[in-house]
């Protein structure tokens, strides 16, 4: 590895440049602002379970790279440190004093990276100290905290929702601060999305400051899919998987009655890929509408056209749109939630009128549309097999970084290895389905609904997003133009 340079000392903590373009983008440690820290061997080495593994400790020098497809020539691009327990840790059991947090929306699996980063924490580290911060960010100075023990969290991996409850809005840096400071906490974990990681980021930059021996580790949570840089988000698999029970639903009622149009509504703020891993995973859909891809409804090429033509050939449709899809062409929403994001405006109980406006009193055609909204119910449920097993597996990387004194990152799979990751790099952009990538063509080759999408637009859009050298989940769209 060559020299070590900073961009931006404020927000870029560190850049390690190596031959060949190699590019680490480092994460900040404890041992960055507080000088002649003592370490101590890492407990795990006489732990019967692990001591049986070959080579448990990962190497120090150990990176992932993001970008996995490259050619003879390329530059091999950026890498991040490698997540996994470290052979010396930077905290005694017995000093150790832990808090966990869940901020925004909810999603299927909050309980089951709780239960594991308790566990973890107790069998691996012998950690006993440890506090849920009751109802999100404003409980940490306003609100109780709930002990949490191995006992406590049991089985709180089958149920849905937060133990510890959540909320929006209610960040303030200093009041947060002071309270970890006045409680003695030494270990934060935050799990949340990328408002929730922007809070973890300026709390880690004010303990940095005030030189506090305090670990700040993100878990990235999302039900939309929509951070950046990791492979796919806890609760996404489950909330595709719980879709289907929706658009079988839609199905049935369309296949029995006539011109049966069944209407889906998922959720999905700014990007579409639960909507679309659902249709994809479903066959029973004929359209899907998502954010990313601009629709209309009048004239050639429009969503009547198709739908009339799928009525002719078929007999029935399904339909299925995303929340953030269309809110261009819905009436202007200028309300924000506590935390600053957008209020969206039910697109699909919109839509649903339009169709029957539409057909029934403009065509005198009949139509038999049933709108079905399972968002809520879809986020409410339990994280399903896949789901726990990948939480457990962000529980143990947050805590064995933060064990090592990594601070300042979210932990989280990056081309199917955990990797630490500095918050600006998730919180800087959002993930989004591309629409000029293979997925979203075999999207559109699957349900055969129009692209809504003129040969310029194509060409427009094509030039927007390259070069887009990173990837998500089975190798394709993600937007990542800015790496
Ligand atoms: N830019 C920001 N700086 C500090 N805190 C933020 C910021 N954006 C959001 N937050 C806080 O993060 C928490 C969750 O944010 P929200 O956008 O509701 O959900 P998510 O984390 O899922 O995106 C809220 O308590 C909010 O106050
Ligand atoms: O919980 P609320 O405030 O009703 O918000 C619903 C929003 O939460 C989400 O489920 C996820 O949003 P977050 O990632 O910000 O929590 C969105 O899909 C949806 O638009
Ligand atoms: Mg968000």
């Amino acid at each position: 590895m060559g020299d070590s340079t900073t961009e931006n000392p404020e927000i870029h903590p560190k850049f390690v440049t190596g031959e060949a373009g190699y590019i680490l983008e480092d994460v900040p440690h404890l041992s960055d602002y507080i000088p002649n820290l003592p370490t101590y061997p890492n407990p795990l080495q006489d732990n019967p379970a692990y001591a049986v593994v070959k080579q448990y400790f990962v190497n120090v020098d150990d990176t992932v790279c993001q970008k996995i497809v490259v050619h003879k020539d390329s530059p091999r691009g950026k890498h991040f440190r490698r997540a996994g327990p470290r052979q010396r840790v930077y905290f005694e059991a017995d000093d150790v004093h832990a808090c966990i947090v869940t901020c925004g929306g909810l999603c299927p699996g909050l309980n089951t990276v709780i239960r594991e980063i308790v566990c973890g924490l107790y069998h691996m580290y012998g950690v006993t100290k440890i506090l849920g911060i009751d109802g999100g960010y404003r409980g940490f100075y306003s609100r109780n905290t709930i002990p949490l023990t191995p006992k406590v969290v049991n089985d709180i991996h089958k149920r849905g929702g937060t133990i510890i409850g959540t909320s929006r809005g209610g960040h303030d840096t200093s009041k947060i601060v002071d309270n970890i400071q006045d409680r003695g906490i030494n270990l934060v974990f935050i799990i949340g999305g990328d408002g929730t990681q922007k809070g973890a980021s300026v709390i880690f930059e004010e303990i940095k400051r005030r030189g506090l021996k305090v670990a700040v580790a993100g878990i990235p949570k999302t039900i939309d899919n929509d951070i950046p840089v990791i492979d796919k988000s806890f609760g996404f698999d489950t909330a595709v998987e719980e879709a289907q029970r929706a658009i079988n639903a839609a199905h049935v009622e369309s296949v029995s009655q006539e011109n049966g149009i069944g209407l889906v509504k998922l959720m999905g703020r700014d990007s579409g890929f639960i909507a679309m891993y659902a249709t994809l995973a479903s066959r029973d859909v004929d359209c899907c509408l998502i954010p990313e891809s601009p629709f209309y409804l009048e004239g050639p090429g429009g969503l009547f056209e198709y739908i009339e033509k799928r009525l002719k050939e078929n007999g029935h449709m399904v339909i299925v749109i995303a929340e953030g899809a269309g809110q261009d062409v819905l009436a202007k929403c200028m309300e924000h939630d506590a935390s600053g994001n957008k209020v969206l405006q039910d697109v699909g109980h919109w839509l649903s009128h339009k169709i029957k406006d539409h057909f029934t009193k403009k065509h005198k055609m009949t139509i038999n549309l049933k709108y079905i909204d399972p968002t809520y119910m879809i986020r409410a449920v339990p994280s399903n097999a896949s789901d726990n097993v990948y939480c457990t597996l962000l529980a143990h990387s947050a805590i064995h970084g933060a064990m090592a004194g990594y601070t300042g990152c979210i932990t989280g799979p990056v081309n199917g290895r955990h990797a630490y990751i500095p918050f600006q790099r998730v919180t800087e952009i959002q993930n989004k389905v591309v629409i000029t990538d293979r997925m979203w063509a075999r999207l559109l080759a699957s349900t055969n609904q129009p692209s809504f999408m003129s040969t310029q637009d194509i060409t427009e859009e094509k030039k927007v997003e390259e070069p887009r050298p990173t990837q998500l989940l089975e190798g394709e769209n993600c937007q990542d133009s800015k790496y």
